[in-house]
């Protein structure tokens, strides 16, 4: 649905060029929500930018829908911009304009009579679940609503592709999570393709399906989030697992391994059966549990008492049966 293809972007500056995208290969499936992350000046709001082109890449096409956006210019890429919506980080409604001509505005720019208009509108505020706030301006909304407001608006075209640029930063933990789970249902619902650039682990682990790394404007890692949880030494697929408490030293004098469970994994009885393999005591120090992408994934911090070659030989079977042991060494 998406898709770059070497995407290269450098701002020449006063006495030095600041490189953004050193070529940048990205594909969205359609009906995905992808997600790409990366340290502030990592090239994302430039990538963003350049899929709707409102920055033209050096080089490099897009692809948006089977059309190449790239090639076009005029009238004729104002016309295929309408299969994208995009929502922004301080929202950027109207304060002029209530809520129902903030989300009717792309309908009056894509020349929507006005009957017509009301209707859909009506069928937006409904769907972001604020039909109560049509004739409110933005100064009298919360952060949240002002984005489902936004949202409201990018899905007002009927577009095949939503643009989301930080569109949770500025709101708190709870609003965050309300925004995220809504957009999640209404693209899914209306099979709308997400590209979502963020800063935040966090967001990627609530609604992406797939993730890009971004570094130095270029992609250095990326794929299904299942896929990459099973990736040894990813980097994504790290700053995705759960999160276990620091590790502490070990309690018993053992040796402490954290071990990660994919989906199935979690149900087998692992522990015990290789407990009594290597005949040595296995005990179980932290835990966490959590879904995502619809994976269920487990982390478990575990402590191998037990003579050294035993241990050594129940980490290698842990190895094997794909749990992917760390140890710390304390
Ligand atoms: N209009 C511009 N003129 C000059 N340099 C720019 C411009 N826009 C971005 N840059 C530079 O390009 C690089 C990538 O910036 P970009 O904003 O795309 O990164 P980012 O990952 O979105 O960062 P942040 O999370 O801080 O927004 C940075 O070094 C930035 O300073």
């Amino acid at each position: 649905m998406i898709e770059l293809d070497d995407l290269r972007k450098t701002y020449h500056l006063p006495g030095r060029d600041v490189v953004a995208l050193a070529g940048v290969d990205l594909e969205v499936a359609p009906g995905e929500v992808y997600g790409v992350v990366g340290e502030s000046g990592a090239g994302k709001s430039t990538l963003l930018r350049c899929v709707n082109l409102l920055e033209r890449p050096d080089t490099g096409t897009v692809t948006v829908a089977g059309q190449e956006l790239t090639s076009l210019r005029g009238e004729e890429l104002r016309k295929a911009r309408q299969q994208i919506g995009m929502i922004f980080q301080h929202f950027e409604l109207l304060a002029q304009r209530t809520v129902a001509a903030n989300v009717a505005l792309p309908l009056e720019l894509a020349g929507v009579k006005r009957r017509k208009r009301d209707l859909r509108v009506d069928e937006l505020l409904d769907l972001v679940g604020l039909a109560d706030k049509a004739a409110a301006y933005p100064a009298q909304l919360s952060g949240g609503q002002k984005q489902r407001v936004g949202i409201a608006r990018a899905l007002a075209a009927g577009p095949a592709v939503m643009l989301c640029d930080e569109a949770t930063s500025a709101l708190d933990p709870d609003t965050t999570r309300s925004i995220l789970g809504l957009l999640r249902d209404i693209t899914s619902r209306l099979g709308v393709t997400v590209l979502l650039i963020t800063h935040e682990y966090e967001v990627v682990k609530s609604v992406c399906d797939s993730v890009a790394l971004l570094k130095d404007g270029k992609v250095v890692e990326k794929g299904p989030i299942a896929s990459l949880l099973s990736t040894p030494n990813s980097v994504l697929a790290h700053a995705l697992l759960p999160r276990l408490p620091v590790a502490e030293p070990a309690t018993n004098g053992g040796v402490i391994a954290d071990l990660t469970f994919l989906g199935e994994a979690a149900n087998r009885p692992v522990i015990t059966e290789t407990a009594r393999t290597f005949d040595i005591d296995i005990s179980v120090v932290a835990g966490a549990l959590e879904s995502l992408a619809g994976l269920r994934v487990g982390r478990l911090r575990v402590e191998l008492l037990g003579a050294a070659e035993a241990c050594d030989g129940a980490l290698k079977r842990f190895g094997e049966l794909e749990l992917a042991p760390e140890v710390h060494r304390v």
